[in-house]
């Protein structure tokens, strides 16, 4: 099927938000946008809320329980394998003690997300987060 029939796939995303700095990892090798710089995040399942897929993909890909605050930011984004659906939610760590992540995911600071090459349906969050104070 062509992509400009495919329904687009939600996605749901964590920014998860820790003195000042951002959890962000790696794509891998297997993955679509290899080696670009991402959110933890992933598909939703069927029937799960982007909030919970957020969640649940944070806890899966870095082994930090987090909890939503609130959407900062939402848009539909045509890539060549995908037609996605993505929703960031800003979160916070739920026990601000325990803030070692699993790799490749690592705090990195406001003026690091400038540096990072990032897929390009992040542009305007990225945006937004260099733009406000505490989104
Ligand atoms: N996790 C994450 N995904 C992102 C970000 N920005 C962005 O465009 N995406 C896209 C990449 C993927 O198309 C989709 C996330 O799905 P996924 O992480 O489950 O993708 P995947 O590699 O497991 O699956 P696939 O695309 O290989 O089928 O959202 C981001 O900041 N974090």
């Amino acid at each position: 099927m062509s992509n400009e029939m495919k329904l687009p796939k939600r996605i749901g995303i964590a920014i998860v938000e820790h003195d000042g700095k951002y959890l962000i990892g790696v794509r891998q090798a297997t993955q679509t946008l290899a080696g670009k710089a991402e959110f933890p995040g992933g598909k939703c399942l069927p029937e799960e809320s982007a909030a919970d897929c957020a969640v649940r993909e944070c806890q899966e890909e870095t082994g930090l329980d987090v909890r939503v605050q609130k959407m900062i930011y939402e848009i539909e984004h045509r890539y060549s394998h995908d037609v996605v659906a993505l929703q960031f939610w800003l979160c916070e760590l739920i026990d601000t003690d325990k803030a070692d992540s699993l790799a490749p995911f690592v705090w990195r600071s406001r003026e690091e997300l400038t540096e990072l090459d990032f897929p390009d349906a992040n542009g305007p969050v990225i945006q937004l987060l260099l733009e406000t104070e505490s989104a």
